[in-house]
């Protein structure tokens, strides 16, 4: 879906770069996020993207064609963009703000306004004459973000930027539309370049996180191999990786979908698919060898004690693999294994 060829950039009047000798390939339906510290070059990236700015150097490939050729315009059509606060037009009303690509690209009236009633729904907001004839000033931050997403996907574009959609949200608001946020991805499965300052939102979110230091990416790998195998001190200590226990605070039981057994019978207790992993390890601690594991009343297998001993050797065992992919700047055989996985439904170990 995309790809980044050892891309360099900066801005104008400006002699130094900003993001240096970027690679990187991600597959059609994939959530990444990108994580860095403040002035490290995520918005930099996401603007290459959709042509915002041009790179110095290199070349980005979007669905195998260079950027490069065809008009911004076009590009963008296939882009859907989100940005903090929305950065909705305050003179227009919440049905012309998500309507402002389809009439640019001169739909009729009544695809418009059908439209606009089918994203407000997806986006779970009233679709009322009262409700689409607002102006933003009259929502509330987690609406206006709501109407921003929907914006982004009137055209049903392949792909979705969004550059801390959430930062300017409270927590409670943040964290219901992180979750509609996922559930979207699931039901369409639009690629999502999603930038944010905050480590949990970036591995709750990313099936992949990028992890950007100083213009260049110091690991671009799941949350699960982030926190299991950081590629330096920096990010070992980005994730406060020192404990067996602390890291499984990160990850929920369908992280570790992998090392579930077959086995019916032998364990007493079960826990839900989304609950956290910590769960499972008070089971555990509580004298229980296999725990079981539901997906909405369906059984999807059982955790062995032993496995999850070894899951963190595991784990670091894959060091050496990821390494010699770093070296490379791509991520080729993953994307396979990746894709394999999303096909058996499984969201664990890709390699
Ligand atoms: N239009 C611009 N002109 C010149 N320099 C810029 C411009 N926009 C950004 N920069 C510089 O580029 C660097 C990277 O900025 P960028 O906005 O990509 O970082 P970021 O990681 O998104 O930061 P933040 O999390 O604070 O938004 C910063 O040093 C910034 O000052």
């Amino acid at each position: 879906m995309l790809e980044f060829q050892h891309v360099d950039a900066g801005y104008p009047g400006q002699n130094r770069q900003i993001l240096k000798n970027i690679s990187f390939r991600i597959i059609q339906g994939e959530f990444i996020t990108i994580l860095g510290n403040s002035g490290s070059g995520k918005t930099t990236l996401l603007k290459l993207v959709n042509r915002l700015i041009s790179p110095a150097g290199g070349r980005i490939l979007f669905k195998g064609g260079d950027i490069a050729q065809g008009t911004p315009e076009q590009l963008r059509k296939n882009m859907g963009y989100v940005i903090q606060q929305a950065g909705l037009f305050p003179h227009m009303t919440v049905a012309e703000n998500i309507a402002v690509l389809p009439k640019v690209l001169k739909w009729n009236k009544n695809t418009i306004n059908a439209r606009v009633d089918e994203l407000l729904s997806m986006t779970k907001l009233p679709s009322d004459k009262e409700f689409k004839n607002r102006h933003p000033w009259q929502l509330s931050g987690g609406q206006q973000q709501r109407v921003g997403i929907a914006r982004a996907l009137c055209t049903d574009p392949d792909i979705l930027l969004m550059d801390e959609p959430f930062g300017a949200l409270d927590a409670v608001t943040r964290k219901e539309l992180q979750q509609e946020l996922k559930q979207l991805h699931h039901t369409f499965g639009k690629t999502i370049l999603f930038v944010t300052h905050d480590r949990q939102e970036a591995i709750d979110l990313g099936d992949r996180v990028m992890v950007l230091n100083d213009g260049e990416i110091s690991q671009f790998d799941t949350p699960r191999r982030l926190i299991m195998c950081p590629a330096n001190e920096a990010i070992r200590n980005l994730f406060h990786a020192d404990t067996a226990l602390k890291k499984l605070s990160y990850f929920k039981v369908s992280d570790f979908a992998d090392l579930l057994k077959e086995e019916q019978d032998g364990g007493a207790r079960s826990v839900e698919w989304d609950m956290p992993m910590e769960t499972v390890l008070d089971c555990m601690l509580q004298g229980q060898e296999r725990v079981l594991v539901y997906r909405e009343g369906i059984y999807m297998g059982s955790f062995r004690h032993r496995d999850l001993i070894q899951a963190d050797g595991y784990t670091e065992n894959q060091a050496d693999r990821y390494t010699e992919n770093q070296a490379d700047g791509y991520i080729d055989d993953q994307s396979d294994d990746y894709t394999n996985n999303q096909e058996r439904g499984q969201t664990g170990e890709m390699v």
